[in-house]
């Protein structure tokens, strides 16, 4: 298992970016780290990957403080992309492959078939600078799974792909995954993080807020009522409990009352056309606004 414990970390007399940063991910588990811009992700993944050094608190791997040799066995994608420019995109996957100690024709094979899973063959020959953001994202990400990692960090992985390339890194990590990988990545693409993961941690201002499967948060923040009406005026709700938001035009009212429900669809049915009323979990995107809020 991978310990985050207790992580804290200053810049400056002023600047707290770490207050308290704590979770654990196992081997076979897909994390998502999400949080407002500034909130302490990329800290916090710098810190495992021993970048930066915390003011307090530890990152074990399977019980044990983590070291350069620990490190040699986890695969990074850090924010700040690292690749070179002018080099070839198969040479320079299996050149990372061999600073990772794998033998010239590990790294090949390892190379071609990152190549291929990723749907670079075309480009395989042409120098990184050539590419799109997107297909370099690709081989970024190539260069940290090239040496069959146990534990994989990575800062928005997804961060300007395209929706099919979204998918296909979603397949990538979930084979990950399944063979005993330990991923964590970060992501403002709270969607995708629910179908995704296992389990979330939401960070706020160098806090975790809130971590656990999706599922236990959903169920732990409880059902509430959505009415979804149409055609109705801005001021329909007024004196109903709950938040009223518009969605594609329509009239938007949520709530976690339970007494009220049948005045409220006496309300919608007077105000406009019905088109949703029932109880449901909040999606994790409504988790998320709730616990940075
Ligand atoms: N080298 C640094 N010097 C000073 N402040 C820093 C440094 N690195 C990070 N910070 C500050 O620490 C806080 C946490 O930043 P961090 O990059 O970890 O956030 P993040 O959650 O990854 O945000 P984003 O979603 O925008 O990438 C921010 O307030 C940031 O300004």
């Amino acid at each position: 298992m991978l310990e985050v414990k207790d992580l804290r970390k200053s810049f400056g007399a002023a600047k707290r970016a770490l207050d308290g940063v704590s979770f654990s991910v196992r081997p076979g588990e897909i994390f998502g780290f999400v949080g407002a811009n500034g909130a302490g992700k990329t800290t916090t993944m710098r810190i495992i990957m021993g970048v930066l050094e915390a003011d307090a608190g530890e990152v074990t791997w399977q019980g044990t403080p983590i070291d350069f040799t620990t490190r040699r066995r986890f695969g990074y994608m850090p924010e700040e992309r690292g690749l070179y420019q002018k080099m070839r995109v198969a040479e320079q996957i299996e050149y990372f492959g061999r600073l990772h100690g794998l033998s010239p024709s590990q790294a090949r094979k390892a190379a071609a078939d990152l190549i291929e899973q990723l749907g670079l063959t075309a480009r395989a020959n042409d120098a990184v600078q050539t590419l799109s953001l997107g297909n370099q994202q690709r081989v970024q990400l190539a260069v940290a799974l090239v040496h069959d990692p146990e534990v994989l960090i990575l800062d928005e992985p997804f961060s300007g792909l395209d929706p099919l390339a979204v998918d296909t890194l979603a397949e990538v990590l979930r084979g990950r995954a399944l063979g005993g990988v330990a991923v964590i990545f970060s992501s403002h693409q709270l969607e995708l993080v629910e179908r995704l993961c296992d389990s979330v941690g939401i960070i706020a201002r160098g806090r975790m807020v809130a971590t656990g499967p999706v599922d236990e948060l959903r169920a732990a923040a409880g059902r509430r009522l959505r009415v979804v009406v149409a055609d109705a005026g801005p001021d329909w709700a007024d004196g109903l409990p709950g938040e009223l938001t518009v969605e594609n035009g329509r009239q938007v009212l949520t709530t976690t009352t339970k007494e009220d429900d049948q005045k409220i669809l006496r309300a919608a049915m007077e105000a406009g056309q019905v088109e949703y009323f029932g109880s449901e979990y909040p999606s994790l995107s409504e988790i998320f606004r709730e616990a940075v809020a």
